[in-house]
Formats: structure tokens, C-alpha cells, sequence
């Protein structure tokens, strides 16, 4: 049987496998990523994290039974006190301090990003909500377990612990909930409604690739 998300996969394999072929991306696989685009990156995922958690407390108010309800607002937590420790431990590392963390100005494409995905959030259904959040997990674990299997990119001194995190069964364990949550949800759904989450899931797949460039890049506003 074919899933929603089988289908959901055919559609963006073309933009994951450039993403996957993104010099950012590769660079933290075989370490030659240079250390002022992670550092950039770093600093505008903080910021864009502080935003991903709210698509979690939102999931949280619209699911339609407890467990679903709980499951979310723990991803929220899980978001804030324990990925973002993964970017707070880089930052002290850095020398760049909790303020500075905090205080990044969004880049345009962060910016236009996040805001994309809160909308849908504040405006669609929850299955608006989840087909335009699942390319950040689901995404993220694909790129965990594909570094993963570089030799020594497990264990590089500095991208190691970044490959290690998003490529842990814990990542995958969540990653693989919400994928279940998107197959749920698309059940009974007629054809202009599926269309409707794809578009999503495309547009937030192009987002992702777009947001490696522009930390590989570390492009700025203009003026
Ligand atoms: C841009 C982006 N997408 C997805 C994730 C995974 O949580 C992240 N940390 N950052």
C-alpha cells in the first residue's frame, strides 16, 4: 500500500537530493565546510528554532485527541531545552554569548521561511500544519543519515555532534511519529485537499534548501 507521504517523497526527491548535494551540506559530512558559514548557520537556526517551536504549541492547541495534544507540546519542549542546548553548546564554543544567540537578526530567507510555516499554522488545519513543518524533521533526518555514513563524519571534532544528533534513533524516533501523524491526517482527504498539503510540503522543501545557501553564502540583507 502507498502512503500519503510515499507520495509526499516522489515529489520533493529532486529538491532533497540537491539539498543533499549542497556543498553545506557535504562540507559537515567531509569536514570541509568552512567554519564561518556553520557558525552563521548556527546563529540564524537558533533563531529559526525559536519559531519551530511555536508550530509545535499550535499543533498542540489543534490536535484532536490528548495523546496527539501531549506528544506535541513535549516537541515543543523537546525543541527548546534540547536541540537548541545543540547550538547553545556550539555558541559557547564560539565565543558568541546567549544574548548574542538570541539577539541574531533574522535573514531574509530564515524570516521568510518561518513565516510561511506560522501562517499555515495559524490559518490551515493541523494537516495544513504538519505537511508544511514535516520537511524540517523528516528532511533533517535524511541528511543525519546520510553523513552518517561518511567514514569519520561521526566523530569530525566539530561537525560530529551535529551529524550524531540528527542522525540518532531519537531524532529518527520523532521523525517517523510525525510522518505516522501526516499519513493520519491525509485519511479521507479528497484530492484538492492532498494538493494542498503537497504544495506545502514543497514549498517548505525548497525553504530548506534555500536556507543551507544562504548560510553557506552567509548572505545578508542587501541594505
Ligand atoms: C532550518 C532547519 N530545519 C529543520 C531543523 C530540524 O529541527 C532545523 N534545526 N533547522
Amino acid at each position: 500500500m502507498t502512503t500519503f507521504t510515499d507520495r509526499l517523497w516522489k515529489s520533493v526527491a529532486p529538491i532533497w537530493e540537491k539539498t543533499h548535494q549542497h556543498p553545506f551540506v557535504t562540507g559537515m559530512g567531509d569536514g570541509t565546510l568552512p567554519v564561518e558559514s556553520f557558525k552563521y548557520y548556527m546563529k540564524q537556526d537558533y533563531v529559526y528554532l525559536i519559531d519551530y517551536a511555536k508550530m509545535f504549541a499550535i499543533a498542540s492547541t489543534k490536535a484532536y485527541d490528548l495523546e496527539t495534544s501531549a506528544k506535541f507540546a513535549g516537541l515543543q519542549e523537546a525543541t527548546l531545552n534540547g536541540e537548541m542546548n545543540l547550538h547553545r553548546q556550539y555558541a559557547e564554543r564560539f565565543g558568541i554569548s546567549r544574548a548574542e544567540l538570541e539577539a541574531t537578526e533574522p535573514s531574509f530567507v530564515m524570516l521568510a521561511y518561518t513565516s510561511y510555516m506560522l501562517r499555515v499554522a495559524h490559518q490551515g488545519s493541523l494537516a495544513e500544519l504538519v505537511s508544511s513543518l514535516l520537511p524540517c524533521m523528516w528532511g533533517y533526518w535524511e541528511i543525519g543519515k546520510k553523513l552518517a555514513k561518511i567514514e569519520g563524519a561521526l566523530d569530525h571534532e566539530l561537525y560530529g555532534e551535529w551529524v550524531r544528533t540528527y542522525s540518532s534513533d531519537e531524532f529518527g524516533e520523532l521523525a517517523t511519529w510525525l510522518i505516522g501523524v501526516m499519513n493520519e491526517l491525509a485519511e479521507g482527504k479528497n484530492e484538492k485537499e492532498l494538493a494542498r498539503l503537497e504544495e506545502h510540503f514543497l514549498t517548505t522543501s525548497k525553504m530548506e534548501y534555500l536556507f543551507w545557501d544562504m548560510a553557506y553564502r552567509k548572505e545578508f540583507w542587501p541594505c
